[in-house]
């Protein structure tokens, strides 16, 4: 099966419609208070609409409280859930929707093969570089190699772009890669042509 793509941190529907229309099968959108690509509740039926039924909608969390959970799923209509933070197994569960749950990774991440345990109920896992201090988002790549085989599918992120997005699927073999800032010409503002070039480099891998 060839490599999934998720594009992350829409802020704008025309940019998530062209994301679309290229072919990927995941759109993300932050609701994250201090991130420079929070999208407020007011402006997500926008992005659902220009959001085909058949590609996933991934609301994307950082240790939010329930109701805001429940306010989003009301706005944006997501597919999937985005816990980006340190919430735990119980608390994503409650809202009765497939999540994916990120792993911070790189110094002082600890052993992810041990980590993953905590997470029964995820659907899949987030690897993604992380800047100590920072929400995320920020480009930080971390070591791919020597990667532990876990037992869910990984979305591989953190300072993906087109430059190294195939010797990222070729180093992990990942179920899909994941990537904001490498396809952004300012914080959340998506640049066509480097999600265009992105695409063509991960589907050049040729799986
Ligand atoms: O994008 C953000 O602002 C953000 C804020 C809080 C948590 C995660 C965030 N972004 C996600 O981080 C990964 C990797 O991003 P990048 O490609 O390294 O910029 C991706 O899932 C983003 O959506």
């Amino acid at each position: 099966m060839s490599v999934r793509i998720k594009f992350c941190g829409f802020t704008r529907a025309a940019d998530a419609a062209l994301a679309a229309a290229l072919g990927v099968h995941a759109i993300g959108v932050v609701h994250v208070p201090g991130s420079k690509r929070h999208v407020p509740l007011d402006a997500m039926p926008a992005i659902r609409a220009a959001v085909p039924a058949h590609i996933d909608l991934v609301a994307l969390f950082v240790n939010p409280d329930a109701d805001t959970v429940r306010a989003v799923m009301a706005a944006l209509q997501p597919s999937l859930l985005q816990f980006h933070g340190d919430e735990a197994d119980a608390f994503c569960t409650q809202f009765g929707m497939p999540f994916i749950k990120a792993m911070a990774m790189g110094e002082g991440a600890g052993d992810i093969g041990l980590r993953q345990k905590d997470y029964p109920s995820a659907q899949a896992f987030v690897l993604d570089g992380h800047v100590p201090g920072q929400l995320g988002g920020q480009g930080e790549r971390f070591a791919w190699a020597g990667l532990p085989i876990l037992d869910k599918p990984i979305y591989l992120a953190g300072g993906l772009h087109a430059g190294n997005v195939a010797e990222a699927i070729r180093t992990v073999t990942p179920f899909a890669v994941d990537a904001s800032s490498g396809i952004e010409s300012a914080p959340g503002v998506k640049d066509a042509d480097k999600m265009r070039d992105f695409i063509r480099a991960a589907r050049a891998d040729g799986r």
